[in-house]
């Protein structure tokens, strides 16, 4: 409960920091650095250091003057905030390139996260594996997803099949949805939709460049 309360107090924008500070403390803590203050991070990080104490502040009420935070209690303070401690299970659609890289993945269980199987319209796809996960044919989805209790669906379709994807996944009890296909999804009010989009990041960088160097 008070992870929920905690949640409601920070913005998305401190929420997607948390992972960068965890992995700057991993690394004071592999150099034995014992303690770690709010601006060692923010140098650490090239952040402001006023935006860290208060992104620690939301999280951790560990940190003492002077010397900061114990390294490890934040690391533990922001890894139980994150949910990290309590990982959620996650099922996999389309196993394609894309949906192949992630599974063969190894970092998604350190972020709380586990895949425990994926789907494939493709009936040389499903039955094979990647990166230890077997690949089920989709008839099986419904089934598995409701018997496991996921409540993470990841899309790596294309674009056009996503839509019936996503209405399959909340139709099998999934709450919350990593998109990596390329479109906006309809889903109800309470279905957490994440979109990762590569194009769209890759438009930032491309205008960036057009706009100093031109055409
Ligand atoms: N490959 C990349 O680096 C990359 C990067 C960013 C985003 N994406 C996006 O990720 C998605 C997948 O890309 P990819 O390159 O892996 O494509 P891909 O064609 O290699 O793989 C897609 C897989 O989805 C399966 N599939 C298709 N329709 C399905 C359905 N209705 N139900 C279940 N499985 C279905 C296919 O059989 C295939 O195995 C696309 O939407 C793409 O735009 C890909």
């Amino acid at each position: 409960m008070e992870n929920i309360n905690k949640f409601q107090t920070i913005s998305k924008q401190a929420l997607q920091r948390l992972p960068y500070y965890l992995n700057f403390l991993k690394s004071q803590k592999a150099k034995k650095q014992s303690n770690t203050s709010a601006s060692m991070i923010a140098e650490g990080l090239r952040l402001n250091q006023v935006q860290v104490r208060k992104d620690l502040a939301a999280v951790s009420s560990g940190g003492r003057p002077k010397t900061g935070y114990g390294t490890e209690d934040l690391i533990s303070d922001i890894e139980q905030f994150l949910g990290y401690n309590n990982t959620h299970d996650a099922i996999l659609i389309g196993a394609g390139n894309l949906g192949r890289s992630l599974l063969s993945y190894k970092g998604f269980e350190e972020c709380g996260m586990k895949i425990v199987a994926a789907f494939d319209i493709d009936k040389h796809v499903a039955g094979t594996e990647a990166g230890g996960h077997p690949i089920f044919p989709m008839e099986k989805l419904e089934d598995l997803a409701g018997r496991l209790k996921v409540k993470i669906g990841i899309i790596a379709v294309p674009a056009e099949s996503a839509q019936e994807v996503c209405d399959l996944l909340v139709g099998s009890g999934i709450l919350a949805i990593w998109n990596f296909a390329p479109v906006y999804l309809d889903a109800p009010e309470d279905i957490l939709i994440q979109n990762e989009n590569m194009a769209a990041s890759l438009a930032v960088l491309s205008k960036h460049v057009e706009e100093k160097f031109g055409r």
